[in-house]
């Protein structure tokens, strides 16, 4: 990258906030030991994508990587995410998703290999109404779990397939590897992101005391 090139990256707003909530993230124990990845959307088919194997809790702006669809054209030299076809998918699948963070933390890994279920339907947490469209604890929200897979293009050909299922929860659960969160701003996506492991790590000190899905 050039040294204009190079400065405008430094200063793109975008690109700040993003390194700024890796660091939050990073904080929380979520991304331990180079996973997870983020994107932001920066046009309505482009996106700055965490570049692979970062750690994410240090990132600097050159670490993201601006993408574009329906291409899935790498705007400049570097190496995208592994999981960067499901970050393009979400925003592809709605418009309004601005942000997309996805996390490695204990509680999302273990409670999702612990449901065997294609979803597990969340109810009676105060906490339910951080995510979209959730106005009272009394209300179900379901949280669809896919089975891992190193094929992300077809991971995120089950998610458009499950769409219905998974939009309300601007969420959704890999078994054994991990949570993925989506929000109309970023903000929204770090509400998403500490409301659902709120959520997860509640229902699995609820399972682990009572024994019961
Ligand atoms: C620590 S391995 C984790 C990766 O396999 C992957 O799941 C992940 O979240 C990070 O991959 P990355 O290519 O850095 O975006
Ligand atoms: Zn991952």
């Amino acid at each position: 990258m050039n040294h204009a090139a190079q400065q405008g990256h430094q200063l793109n707003p975008y690109a700040i906030a993003l390194c700024a909530a890796g660091r939050w993230i990073a904080s929380r124990h979520w991304v331990p030991a180079t996973g997870g990845n983020f994107s932001i959307r920066s046009g309505q088919h482009r996106a700055l994508v965490t570049a692979s194997g970062k750690d994410k809790g240090e990132l600097s702006p050159q670490d993201l990587l601006p993408v574009s669809w329906p291409e899935g054209e790498l705007l400049c030299p570097g190496k995208p995410s592994a999981e960067t076809a499901l970050h393009v998918r979400l925003y592809q699948l709605d418009d309004s998703i601005k942000a997309v963070l996805h996390t490695h933390s204990v509680q999302a890994t273990v409670f999702s290999r612990l449901i065997q279920a294609e979803q597990h339907v969340f109810s009676g947490y105060e906490m339910q109404k951080a995510i979209r469209g959730q106005l009272s604890h009394d209300q179900h929200c379901p949280l669809a779990i896919f089975d891992n897979t190193q094929d992300i293009p077809a991971l995120a050909a089950q998610v458009a397939r499950r769409w219905p299922q998974v939009q309300t929860a601007s969420a959704l659960l890999v078994r054994g590897h991990g949570l993925y969160v989506w929000g109309q701003s970023l903000e929204e996506a770090k509400r998403h992101l500490e409301g659902w492991e709120f959520l997860i790590h509640c229902e699995l000190e609820r399972i682990r005391l009572t024994g019961t899905l």
